[in-house]
């Protein structure tokens, strides 16, 4: 290109000095011809009186300046503006009227037998609008490809063609008069100063320059502009926006800069034209109204305007325009110039353009680099949305956008990743909203998934489909959203989301779909890596759930295990139990609560546990609360779990039994003794079956069952206020009701040989049966604590049996005269808590304060030491109690 430069400039020189045909020939024959490598130059003039082209210069010999061709031959006039381009001698034949013309031709210029791909170049020579010859160069190969060649030609071709005219009104100077001469040489300076002027320009400032220096005065225009195509794309959508290419209008900063159709009656007749045209504003606004650019002109005293198009072969791609602010007639002389330094402006005017859009480019990739680096180091959701939204915001006027997963189907979608504050996300329903909410096939996300590229909606489009929405309607009608756009984001084949966004200038995404769309492509695979990343955490979390679930049923088995001396078999046929066992089978299946009523130690956690293991709950959990055996303020953490810190000593988060029974069964043993408040807490979970673990934020949906038991009488609880009715009522819809075991003494014989057959196997004896003697005391005893008392007993005495038949209970003998109606009419005026308050200190005596271990009292109690240290607790026994 510099090379290039130094030579026009050179040749510019020595075609200023041409005086004569002559020296013409000599430059075409020497400098120009060694620089560009052509084997022949020649230049036909037209002779309009004979209708033939006849030769007037030519470089035929060496050594000799001027070797006219002499055979006038008849040749077509290459008239058009391009460069006619043939591959092959043959070629010649489209311009050669006949074959002999042709072989002539090249064998005068070109040796009689031309170098296979032997070519020319052909241009028209021009005075004014009319045609007057054309100069051709013959090359001896294939026509020079580089486009900077046929670049420097055409640079060429004004200065030589002004060149020639020159000659021309040389020999015609005696009719045209010397002053209209020495104009044309000033002209031809000047022309040829301006070629090379504005092939130097680097800068479309330095263009406007070089033309309002050396043309302005020539020419007397008042100001020129320069637009250019600002859609690449298509032909048909030139528009006039000097912004979008870097372009600006020159010297006029009132006129209005933006976009203007083409098809307005003024640029189409431009773009259909070769040569400059004339528009005489001041008559045509008379007829028809200007379009805005030549309105803007008029309005500002501009009354002509002169516009022709710029050209890169035979496509134009711009247009230059300038104005003139009187009505005096422009010269054909003056259009002259303004077409020879047009073909100029357009060679440097589409080199500029390439280099501004290969800057674009560029500029484009490190926007493309700052937003992947920008991106690639956020780890949090909420400043990766705000710092995307920011990208968009300054490179397109995005408004706010919105990344949306889709389901499996794509019928629907979730909102993942958007700027917490924009009105979408601050909308009370974007909130809560369900999971099938927002459905694809609104008439504006089926069309975005349906679409390979960006889909665009207008404000139209937006009523219609969302009208009536409770969400989205609102929010269109509040924000005042102009458009919107929307488009899928891929990575490979898979569609990973949708991305759409608002804005007020849907334009700016229309012009760089392209940076948008790799941009796109970024966020898809940061959607993709941020979805994988939450798949892996979530099933990290149900993983860490479930084994944490896991572990606590563990404990709680493992508990039950070391705490349990339950037999799953329930013994028993007499009236009253084949009754308990009717109900049992009547409410098992269902999920109905059930409130199991009897003294201690009748079997009520027995029943609980049948009621559990006869339901289709059965292969879940029966979890067990003892509402007795822990103080008040542990209840609720026992109930409903708690949150790591929530109160002191919550050092971890634990579940709670509610949790841990979740689709089993809650079995929740002497429910009497729950505190007042709780009663509340307890009524709500059974009732909105959701329950909130202590410090927690959300509520936690829960499927359980509940069987509640008691050995108090509810009812009296709630007359004194004890028990909240609306809680007794609630877990009172189908009571068993237990007999004590005085009240089905036929039982007896029944548990007391399944008792020894259980305590005999377990201390690896063999005791078979026992005597009448110990049967008729046992069923003469009134057993305060029930089954539970009676299997102690046994327990105890099948320890000491030494042969095959229990000979001897260990009756208390202070109870054994409890067949005396008297006395038991005495023990029955007892309340069950100084019943039972009797009951434990007398096994506490047997054990000898003992409460833990094998022999402790728990064990013998059947129930955990906590539970016997906080019944101890409650009913005021202390160490003097238990002294022998
Ligand atoms: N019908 C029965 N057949 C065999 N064993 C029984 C029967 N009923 C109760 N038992 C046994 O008696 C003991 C006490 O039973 P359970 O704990 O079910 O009574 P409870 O009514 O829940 O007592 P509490 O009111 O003190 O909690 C247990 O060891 C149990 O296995």
């Amino acid at each position: 290109m510099k090379d290039q430069k130094a030579l026009l400039r050179k040749v510019a020189a020595e075609l200023l000095s041409v005086k004569r045909m002559e020296h013409l020939a000599g430059i075409l024959s020497t400098t120009l011809k060694l620089e560009t490598g052509y084997a022949e130059a020649a230049i036909f003039l037209l002779d309009t009186d004979n209708n033939l082209l006849r030769n007037v210069l030519g470089t035929h010999y060496p050594g000799q300046a001027v070797c006219l061709f002499q055979n006038e031959i008849q040749l077509k006039e290459l008239t058009t503006e391009e460069i006619l381009l043939t591959g092959s001698q043959d070629g010649l034949g489209e311009f050669c009227l006949d074959d002999a013309a042709r072989r002539l031709l090249f064998r005068h210029y070109l040796s009689a037998a031309p170098a296979a791909g032997a070519s020319v170049l052909v241009f028209p020579m021009r005075e004014g609008n009319d045609f007057i010859g054309n100069l051709f160069l013959f090359f001896d190969a294939p026509l020079p490809a580089a486009q900077d060649d046929t670049d420097l030609f055409k640079m060429l071709i004004p200065n030589i063609n002004m060149a020639l005219l020159l000659l021309l009104w040389q020999e015609r100077a005696s009719v045209q008069g010397k002053e209209q001469l020495q104009s044309c040489v000033a002209q031809l300076n000047m022309l040829i100063a301006l070629g090379t002027r504005i092939a130097s320009a680097r800068s479309h400032d330095e263009l406007l320059e070089v033309i309002n220096q050396h043309l302005k005065e020539v020419v007397g225009f008042a100001y020129t502009m320069m637009a250019v195509n600002g859609d690449q794309s298509s032909a048909s959508t030139y528009v006039l926006d000097p912004n979008s290419a870097g372009l600006q209008q020159m010297d006029h900063p009132q006129l209005t800069a933006g976009r203007h159709a083409i098809v307005d009656g003024f640029l189409d007749k431009v773009l259909q034209s070769d040569d400059p045209l004339i528009f005489d504003l001041e008559k045509l606004i008379a007829l028809r109204p200007l379009p805005g650019y030549l309105k803007t002109n008029y309005d500002n005293g501009i009354r002509q305007v002169v516009m022709t198009k710029f050209r890169k072969g035979k496509e134009a791609f711009g247009f230059w325009i300038l104005t003139f602010d009187h009505t005096r007639t422009i010269a054909v002389t003056t259009l002259q110039i303004i077409h020879d330094v047009a073909m100029q402006l357009s060679v440097s005017v589409h080199n500029m353009l390439i280099n501004l859009e290969y800057e674009r480019r560029e500029r484009e990739r490190s926007r493309l680099m700052q937003f992947s680096n920008a991106i690639a180091s956020i780890r949090d959701k909420g400043k990766l949305a705000k710092t995307i939204k920011e990208h968009l915001q300054d490179l397109f006027h995005i408004g706010d956008f919105m990344l949306w997963s889709l389901s499996r189907d794509h019928h629907h979608r979730t909102p993942v990743l958007f700027d917490c504050d924009s009105a979408f996300a601050r909308h009370s329903a974007f909130q809560h909203y369900p999971a099938d909410y927002f459905k694809n096939d609104d008439g504006i996300y089926n069309v975005i998934l349906a679409s390979s590229g960006v889909s665009y909606f207008n404000a139209d489009d937006l009523d219609a489909a969302y009208a009536g929405h409770p969400y989205f309607a609102e929010i269109i009608e509040t924000s005042d959203i102009v458009a919107m756009g929307g488009n899928v984001l891929r990575v490979g084949d898979e569609i990973v989301g949708i991305l759409t966004f608002s804005t007020h200038q849907p334009h700016f995404v229309r012009e760089k779909e392209e940076l948008y769309l790799s941009i796109c492509s970024q966020l898809a695979i940061v959607a993709s890596n941020m979805f994988a990343t939450d798949k892996i955490s979530e099933q990290l979390a149900e993983i860490s759930r479930f084994k944490e679930r896991l572990e606590d049923e563990k404990i709680y088995l493992q508990e039950e295990l070391e705490t349990s001396i339950h037999t799953s078999d329930m013994i028993g046929s007499s009236v009253g139990m084949k009754a308990v066992h009717t109900l049992i089978g009547q409410v098992a299946y269902t999920d109905s609560t059930v409130l199991i009523l009897g003294e201690t130690g009748t079997g009520k956690e027995l029943v609980a546990r049948s009621v559990h293991n006869n339901s289709p709950r059965k292969s879940r959990l029966m979890v067990k609360v003892n509402c007795a055996a822990l103080p008040a303020n542990l209840i609720e953490s026992e109930l409903f779990g708690h949150e790591k810190g929530s109160f002191t000593g919550a050092s971890e988060r634990r579940l709670g039994k509610f949790e841990l029974a979740n689709h089993g069964t809650l079995f929740l043993d002497e429910i009497g003794e729950l505190p007042l408040d709780l009663q509340g807490k307890l009524l709500r979970a059974l009732q909105e079956k959701e329950i909130e673990r202590i410090g927690g934020k959300s509520v936690i949906k829960v499927d359980v069952r509940v069987i509640a038991a008691t050995n108090r009488n509810l009812e009296k609880e709630v007359a004194t206020g004890r028990f909240r009715s609306d809680l007794y009522y609630r877990i009172n819809i189908f009571p068993i009701r237990l007999p004590a075991l005085r009240d089905r003494i036929s039982d007896i014989p029944l548990l007391a040989g399944h008792f020894i057959s259980k305590y005999a196997t377990k201390a690896g004896k063999q005791i078979g049966s026992l005597s009448g003697h110990v049967l008729r005391e046992l069923q003469r005893y009134n057993w305060p604590g029930n089954i539970r008392e009676l299997e102690h007993i046994i327990e105890r005495s099948v320890l000491l049996t030494k042969g095959d038949t229990l000979k001897a209970v260990d009756i208390p003998t202070a109870d054994s005269d409890m067949h005396d109606e008297s006395m038991y009419l005495e023990k029955k005026i007892k309340t069950i808590d100084e019943n039972e308050r009797d009951h434990i200190i007398r096994i506490l005596k047997i054990c000898r304060g003992r409460i833990n271990g094998h022999h402790g009292a728990a064990v013998l109690l059947g129930i955990p030491p906590s539970t016997l240290n906080s019944k101890m607790k409650r009913l005021d026994i202390r160490k003097q109690d238990i002294r022998p």
